[in-house]
Protein backbone atom coordinates (compact mmCIF):
# COMPACT_ATOMS: atom_id res chain seq x y z
CA UNK A 1 0.00 0.00 0.00
CA UNK A 2 1.56 3.48 -1.02
CA UNK A 3 2.05 5.70 2.48
CA UNK A 4 -0.78 9.07 1.71
CA UNK A 5 1.19 11.77 -0.16
CA UNK A 6 1.38 13.83 2.98
CA UNK A 7 3.05 10.94 5.19
CA UNK A 8 6.47 9.87 3.18
CA UNK A 9 7.34 6.64 3.52
CA UNK A 10 10.22 6.26 6.04
CA UNK A 11 13.67 5.08 4.28
CA UNK A 12 14.32 1.75 4.61
CA UNK A 13 17.66 1.94 7.25
CA UNK A 14 18.93 -1.65 8.57
CA UNK A 15 18.37 -3.05 11.73
CA UNK A 16 19.72 -5.41 13.82
CA UNK A 17 17.61 -7.99 16.06
CA UNK A 18 20.14 -9.72 18.48
CA UNK A 19 19.15 -12.73 20.34
CA UNK A 20 20.81 -12.82 23.77
CA UNK A 21 21.08 -16.10 26.02
CA UNK A 22 22.39 -16.65 29.18
CA UNK A 23 26.17 -18.15 27.86
CA UNK A 24 27.97 -21.41 28.14
CA UNK A 25 31.83 -22.51 28.15
CA UNK A 26 33.75 -22.81 25.30
CA UNK A 27 34.71 -26.35 26.05
CA UNK A 28 33.67 -28.89 28.43
CA UNK A 29 36.66 -28.92 30.16
CA UNK A 30 37.41 -27.56 33.73
CA UNK A 31 40.04 -24.50 32.21
CA UNK A 32 37.01 -23.51 30.02
CA UNK A 33 34.50 -23.93 32.77
CA UNK A 34 36.15 -21.84 35.01
CA UNK A 35 37.07 -19.00 32.61
CA UNK A 36 33.03 -19.53 32.26
CA UNK A 37 32.30 -19.32 35.93
CA UNK A 38 34.36 -17.06 37.13
CA UNK A 39 32.96 -14.16 34.51
CA UNK A 40 29.09 -15.51 34.90
CA UNK A 41 29.28 -15.32 39.15
CA UNK A 42 31.07 -12.08 39.44
CA UNK A 43 28.24 -10.50 38.27
CA UNK A 44 26.29 -8.20 40.95
CA UNK A 45 23.84 -8.42 39.05
CA UNK A 46 23.53 -12.62 39.72
CA UNK A 47 25.47 -12.96 43.45
CA UNK A 48 24.59 -9.73 45.02
CA UNK A 49 26.54 -9.97 47.73
CA UNK A 50 28.74 -7.16 48.50
CA UNK A 51 32.34 -7.76 46.34
CA UNK A 52 34.98 -7.74 48.88
CA UNK A 53 33.07 -10.64 51.04
CA UNK A 54 32.16 -12.90 47.68
CA UNK A 55 35.63 -12.83 45.88
CA UNK A 56 37.34 -14.55 48.45
CA UNK A 57 34.82 -17.46 48.60
CA UNK A 58 34.44 -17.15 44.63
CA UNK A 59 37.84 -18.10 43.81
CA UNK A 60 39.49 -19.50 47.40
CA UNK A 61 36.77 -22.09 47.24
CA UNK A 62 33.85 -22.28 44.33
CA UNK A 63 36.60 -21.82 41.53
CA UNK A 64 38.51 -24.93 42.67
CA UNK A 65 35.40 -27.15 43.14
CA UNK A 66 32.65 -26.71 40.66
CA UNK A 67 34.65 -26.54 37.19
CA UNK A 68 35.54 -30.26 37.77
CA UNK A 69 32.12 -31.15 38.65
CA UNK A 70 30.14 -28.99 36.19
CA UNK A 71 32.81 -29.74 33.37
CA UNK A 72 31.54 -33.55 34.04
CA UNK A 73 28.16 -32.22 33.51
CA UNK A 74 28.85 -30.41 30.70
CA UNK A 75 30.14 -33.57 28.94
CA UNK A 76 27.60 -35.65 29.43
CA UNK A 77 25.55 -33.45 26.96
CA UNK A 78 27.77 -32.00 24.98
CA UNK A 79 27.30 -31.59 21.13
CA UNK A 80 29.30 -31.63 17.99
CA UNK A 81 28.56 -28.26 17.50
CA UNK A 82 29.63 -27.33 21.19
CA UNK A 83 26.84 -27.24 23.77
CA UNK A 84 23.43 -27.24 23.23
CA UNK A 85 22.62 -23.74 24.29
CA UNK A 86 25.23 -22.45 22.09
CA UNK A 87 23.88 -24.77 19.20
CA UNK A 88 20.76 -24.57 19.70
CA UNK A 89 20.45 -20.27 20.27
CA UNK A 90 22.69 -20.16 17.01
CA UNK A 91 20.12 -22.16 15.24
CA UNK A 92 17.40 -19.82 16.10
CA UNK A 93 19.09 -16.95 14.99
CA UNK A 94 19.64 -19.13 11.69
CA UNK A 95 15.59 -19.69 11.40
CA UNK A 96 14.70 -16.17 11.81
CA UNK A 97 17.66 -14.62 9.88
CA UNK A 98 15.78 -13.48 6.33
CA UNK A 99 12.14 -13.30 8.24
CA UNK A 100 11.99 -9.32 7.75
CA UNK A 101 14.19 -9.40 4.68
CA UNK A 102 17.37 -8.55 3.48
CA UNK A 103 17.35 -5.51 5.72
CA UNK A 104 17.23 -7.08 9.22
CA UNK A 105 20.04 -8.96 10.38
CA UNK A 106 19.58 -11.46 13.21
CA UNK A 107 22.10 -12.48 14.99
CA UNK A 108 22.76 -14.05 18.80
CA UNK A 109 25.07 -13.19 22.08
CA UNK A 110 26.15 -14.44 25.03
CA UNK A 111 26.06 -12.43 28.71
CA UNK A 112 28.87 -14.28 29.80
CA UNK A 113 31.53 -16.21 27.30
CA UNK A 114 31.36 -16.42 23.43
CA UNK A 115 30.11 -14.48 21.04
CA UNK A 116 30.32 -11.77 23.53
CA UNK A 117 27.39 -8.95 22.98
CA UNK A 118 29.77 -5.95 23.07
CA UNK A 119 31.56 -7.69 20.11
CA UNK A 120 27.97 -8.49 18.28
CA UNK A 121 26.87 -4.96 19.26
CA UNK A 122 29.66 -3.71 17.38
CA UNK A 123 29.92 -6.18 14.29
CA UNK A 124 25.75 -4.51 13.80
CA UNK A 125 26.98 -0.99 14.08
CA UNK A 126 29.90 -2.31 11.32
CA UNK A 127 27.27 -4.08 9.12
CA UNK A 128 25.55 -0.71 8.84
CA UNK A 129 22.57 -1.25 11.39
CA UNK A 130 21.22 2.13 12.71
CA UNK A 131 18.51 0.61 15.13
CA UNK A 132 19.17 -2.57 16.91
CA UNK A 133 16.38 -4.96 18.31
CA UNK A 134 18.11 -6.50 22.13
CA UNK A 135 16.00 -9.53 22.83
CA UNK A 136 17.36 -11.37 25.52
CA UNK A 137 15.12 -14.70 25.17
CA UNK A 138 14.00 -14.84 29.26
CA UNK A 139 10.35 -15.23 29.03
CA UNK A 140 10.04 -14.42 32.68
CA UNK A 141 11.94 -10.75 33.85
CA UNK A 142 14.88 -11.11 36.18
CA UNK A 143 17.52 -9.09 37.17
CA UNK A 144 19.93 -11.30 37.13
CA UNK A 145 18.76 -12.69 33.40
CA UNK A 146 17.51 -10.02 31.41
CA UNK A 147 18.43 -6.68 33.20
CA UNK A 148 21.80 -7.85 33.09
CA UNK A 149 21.96 -8.96 29.15
CA UNK A 150 20.65 -5.01 28.92
CA UNK A 151 23.11 -3.85 31.11
CA UNK A 152 26.10 -5.29 28.76
CA UNK A 153 24.86 -3.98 25.93
CA UNK A 154 24.19 -0.20 27.02
CA UNK A 155 27.79 -0.73 28.62
CA UNK A 156 29.22 -1.24 25.01
CA UNK A 157 26.66 1.66 23.68
CA UNK A 158 28.38 3.72 26.38
CA UNK A 159 31.79 3.59 24.28
CA UNK A 160 30.24 4.80 21.23
CA UNK A 161 30.07 8.30 19.64
CA UNK A 162 27.54 7.53 17.31
CA UNK A 163 25.26 4.96 19.24
CA UNK A 164 22.10 3.07 16.82
CA UNK A 165 18.57 3.21 17.90
CA UNK A 166 17.89 0.76 20.58
CA UNK A 167 14.41 -1.28 21.41
CA UNK A 168 14.94 -4.38 23.80
CA UNK A 169 12.10 -6.81 24.22
CA UNK A 170 10.24 -7.22 27.24
CA UNK A 171 9.30 -10.41 29.22
CA UNK A 172 6.85 -12.48 27.35
CA UNK A 173 6.13 -14.53 30.57
CA UNK A 174 2.18 -14.28 29.59
CA UNK A 175 1.86 -13.96 26.00
CA UNK A 176 -0.66 -15.96 24.11
CA UNK A 177 1.89 -16.76 21.30
CA UNK A 178 4.31 -18.22 24.07
CA UNK A 179 1.47 -20.14 26.20
CA UNK A 180 -0.07 -21.09 22.98
CA UNK A 181 3.62 -22.80 21.55
CA UNK A 182 4.06 -24.41 24.79
CA UNK A 183 0.74 -25.45 24.61
CA UNK A 184 1.34 -27.05 20.99
CA UNK A 185 4.66 -28.39 21.96
CA UNK A 186 3.68 -29.95 25.07
CA UNK A 187 0.17 -31.88 23.55
CA UNK A 188 2.69 -33.26 20.84
CA UNK A 189 5.29 -34.68 23.40
CA UNK A 190 2.84 -36.36 25.13
CA UNK A 191 0.71 -37.93 22.44
CA UNK A 192 4.33 -38.97 21.90
CA UNK A 193 4.33 -41.04 24.62
CA UNK A 194 2.67 -44.52 24.73
CA UNK A 195 1.68 -43.93 28.52
CA UNK A 196 -0.29 -41.13 30.14
CA UNK A 197 1.74 -39.00 32.92
CA UNK A 198 0.07 -39.20 36.23
CA UNK A 199 1.28 -35.27 36.83
CA UNK A 200 3.25 -33.30 35.11
CA UNK A 201 5.95 -30.51 36.70
CA UNK A 202 6.59 -27.39 35.40
CA UNK A 203 10.20 -26.39 36.46
CA UNK A 204 11.75 -22.96 36.39
CA UNK A 205 15.00 -22.01 37.30
CA UNK A 206 15.67 -21.18 40.93
CA UNK A 207 16.37 -17.70 42.84
CA UNK A 208 17.69 -16.41 45.68
CA UNK A 209 14.23 -15.95 47.92
CA UNK A 210 14.82 -12.14 49.20
CA UNK A 211 14.67 -11.54 45.23
CA UNK A 212 11.31 -12.03 45.89
CA UNK A 213 10.86 -9.57 48.49
CA UNK A 214 13.51 -7.00 46.79
CA UNK A 215 10.75 -6.70 44.12
CA UNK A 216 11.94 -8.87 41.17
CA UNK A 217 9.09 -10.08 39.19
CA UNK A 218 10.61 -13.14 38.16
CA UNK A 219 8.47 -15.07 40.86
CA UNK A 220 5.33 -14.06 39.84
CA UNK A 221 6.09 -14.34 36.67
CA UNK A 222 6.54 -18.46 36.59
CA UNK A 223 3.32 -18.59 38.19
CA UNK A 224 1.55 -16.84 35.92
CA UNK A 225 3.19 -18.73 33.18
CA UNK A 226 2.53 -21.69 34.75
CA UNK A 227 -1.13 -20.70 35.20
CA UNK A 228 -1.95 -20.14 31.94
CA UNK A 229 -0.42 -22.85 30.30
CA UNK A 230 -2.26 -25.20 32.92
CA UNK A 231 -5.42 -23.40 31.84
CA UNK A 232 -4.34 -24.07 28.20
CA UNK A 233 -3.68 -27.45 28.81
CA UNK A 234 -6.75 -27.86 31.02
CA UNK A 235 -4.91 -30.04 33.07
CA UNK A 236 -2.72 -29.38 36.77
CA UNK A 237 0.87 -28.44 36.31
CA UNK A 238 3.10 -28.25 39.28
CA UNK A 239 5.35 -25.55 39.93
CA UNK A 240 8.71 -26.24 41.61
CA UNK A 241 11.97 -24.57 41.33
CA UNK A 242 15.63 -25.71 40.41
CA UNK A 243 19.36 -25.56 40.05
CA UNK A 244 19.89 -24.37 43.77
CA UNK A 245 23.20 -22.46 44.44
CA UNK A 246 25.08 -21.20 47.57
CA UNK A 247 23.55 -21.29 50.85
CA UNK A 248 20.75 -18.54 51.30
CA UNK A 249 17.21 -20.19 50.79
CA UNK A 250 16.18 -20.22 47.68
CA UNK A 251 12.51 -19.97 45.81
CA UNK A 252 10.72 -23.51 46.37
CA UNK A 253 9.22 -26.15 46.35
CA UNK A 254 12.70 -27.56 44.71
CA UNK A 255 12.48 -29.42 41.84
CA UNK A 256 14.51 -32.10 43.42
CA UNK A 257 12.65 -32.70 46.11
CA UNK A 258 9.56 -32.77 44.13
CA UNK A 259 10.88 -35.12 41.99
CA UNK A 260 11.88 -37.53 45.50
CA UNK A 261 8.56 -37.34 47.20
CA UNK A 262 5.84 -37.64 44.63
CA UNK A 263 6.39 -41.50 44.08
CA UNK A 264 5.42 -41.84 47.79
CA UNK A 265 1.97 -39.92 46.98
CA UNK A 266 1.40 -42.42 44.24
CA UNK A 267 2.49 -40.44 41.39
CA UNK A 268 4.64 -43.01 39.44
CA UNK A 269 4.98 -41.75 35.90
CA UNK A 270 5.61 -38.07 35.42
CA UNK A 271 6.73 -35.84 32.69
CA UNK A 272 8.84 -32.48 33.29
CA UNK A 273 8.34 -29.53 31.14
CA UNK A 274 10.98 -26.35 31.81
CA UNK A 275 8.69 -23.44 30.67
CA UNK A 276 11.53 -20.71 31.53
CA UNK A 277 14.21 -21.78 28.96
CA UNK A 278 13.99 -20.72 25.98
CA UNK A 279 16.71 -23.12 24.90
CA UNK A 280 17.93 -26.96 26.38
CA UNK A 281 21.27 -26.50 28.52
CA UNK A 282 23.17 -28.24 31.03
CA UNK A 283 20.04 -26.84 33.27
CA UNK A 284 17.11 -29.22 31.47
CA UNK A 285 19.07 -31.57 29.75
CA UNK A 286 21.66 -32.92 32.84
CA UNK A 287 20.34 -31.56 35.67
CA UNK A 288 16.36 -32.71 34.68
CA UNK A 289 16.68 -35.33 32.51
CA UNK A 290 19.50 -37.35 33.77
CA UNK A 291 19.85 -36.50 37.21
CA UNK A 292 15.56 -35.51 37.76
CA UNK A 293 14.68 -39.00 36.34
CA UNK A 294 17.20 -40.97 38.29
CA UNK A 295 15.79 -39.11 41.72
CA UNK A 296 12.41 -39.98 41.13
CA UNK A 297 13.32 -43.98 39.89
CA UNK A 298 15.32 -44.11 42.99
CA UNK A 299 12.50 -42.66 44.79
CA UNK A 300 10.08 -45.98 43.45
CA UNK A 301 8.75 -43.69 40.04
CA UNK A 302 8.31 -45.68 37.45
CA UNK A 303 8.11 -43.49 34.01
CA UNK A 304 9.68 -40.44 33.61
CA UNK A 305 9.76 -37.85 30.47
CA UNK A 306 11.50 -34.84 29.80
CA UNK A 307 9.60 -32.49 27.81
CA UNK A 308 12.14 -30.53 25.73
CA UNK A 309 12.44 -26.54 25.06
CA UNK A 310 10.72 -24.77 22.28
CA UNK A 311 14.49 -24.29 20.64
CA UNK A 312 14.27 -23.97 16.96
CA UNK A 313 11.15 -26.01 16.55
CA UNK A 314 8.23 -24.66 14.25
CA UNK A 315 6.07 -23.74 17.12
CA UNK A 316 9.18 -22.10 19.08
CA UNK A 317 10.16 -20.41 15.89
CA UNK A 318 6.74 -18.74 15.30
CA UNK A 319 6.89 -17.73 18.33
CA UNK A 320 9.89 -15.84 18.54
CA UNK A 321 8.89 -14.10 15.26
CA UNK A 322 5.36 -13.16 16.57
CA UNK A 323 7.19 -12.12 19.31
CA UNK A 324 9.80 -9.87 18.21
CA UNK A 325 8.02 -8.52 15.08
CA UNK A 326 5.27 -6.29 17.74
CA UNK A 327 8.86 -4.67 18.60
CA UNK A 328 9.71 -4.05 15.16
CA UNK A 329 6.75 -2.23 14.05
CA UNK A 330 7.49 1.38 13.16
CA UNK A 331 11.01 0.17 12.09
CA UNK A 332 10.22 -2.31 9.18
CA UNK A 333 7.58 -2.64 6.97
CA UNK A 334 6.01 -4.96 9.52
CA UNK A 335 1.78 -5.22 9.17
C1 LIG B 1 16.32 -19.10 32.88
C2 LIG B 1 16.68 -18.29 33.85
C3 LIG B 1 17.85 -18.37 34.72
C4 LIG B 1 17.92 -17.78 35.99
C5 LIG B 1 16.86 -16.98 36.68
C6 LIG B 1 19.22 -18.10 36.52
C7 LIG B 1 19.69 -17.70 37.78
C8 LIG B 1 20.87 -18.14 38.38
N1 LIG B 1 21.76 -19.12 37.93
C9 LIG B 1 22.78 -19.29 38.82
C10 LIG B 1 23.86 -20.18 38.71
C11 LIG B 1 24.14 -21.01 37.61
N2 LIG B 1 23.36 -21.17 36.49
C12 LIG B 1 23.98 -21.97 35.59
C13 LIG B 1 23.54 -22.32 34.33
C14 LIG B 1 22.43 -21.77 33.66
N3 LIG B 1 21.49 -20.91 34.18
C15 LIG B 1 20.57 -20.58 33.21
C16 LIG B 1 19.45 -19.75 33.34
C17 LIG B 1 19.12 -19.04 34.50
N4 LIG B 1 19.90 -18.84 35.60
C18 LIG B 1 20.94 -21.29 32.03
C19 LIG B 1 20.22 -21.18 30.71
C20 LIG B 1 22.08 -22.04 32.30
C21 LIG B 1 22.75 -23.02 31.37
C22 LIG B 1 24.09 -22.66 30.81
C23 LIG B 1 24.60 -23.72 29.88
O1 LIG B 1 25.78 -23.60 29.49
O2 LIG B 1 23.96 -24.69 29.50
C24 LIG B 1 25.26 -22.38 36.15
C25 LIG B 1 26.34 -23.18 35.40
C26 LIG B 1 26.19 -24.63 35.43
C27 LIG B 1 26.55 -25.19 36.80
O3 LIG B 1 27.71 -25.09 37.20
O4 LIG B 1 25.61 -25.64 37.45
C28 LIG B 1 25.36 -21.79 37.42
C29 LIG B 1 26.51 -21.87 38.38
C30 LIG B 1 22.57 -18.36 39.89
C31 LIG B 1 23.49 -18.18 41.07
C32 LIG B 1 21.39 -17.67 39.62
C33 LIG B 1 20.67 -16.61 40.35
C34 LIG B 1 21.10 -15.75 41.18
FE1 LIG C 1 21.45 -20.31 36.21
FE1 LIG D 1 22.32 -26.80 37.61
Amino acid sequence: MNPPADHPAIPARKVGVLLINLGTPDEADSKAVKRYLKEFLSDPRVVEIPKLAWQPILRGIILNTRPKKSAHAYGLVWTDEGSPLAKITRAQARALQGAWGPGVLVDYAMRYGNPAIARQVQAMKDAGCERILLAPLYPQYCAATTATANDKAFAKLAQMRWQPAVRTLPPYHDDPAYIGALKELVEAELAALDWEPDAIVASFHGMPERTLFKGDPYHCHCQKTARLLSEALGRELLVAFQSRFGRAKWLGPATDEVLAGLPGKGVKRVAIVAPGFSADCIETLEELAIRGRETFEEAGGERFAYLPCLNDTAPGIAMLRSILERELAGWVGVP
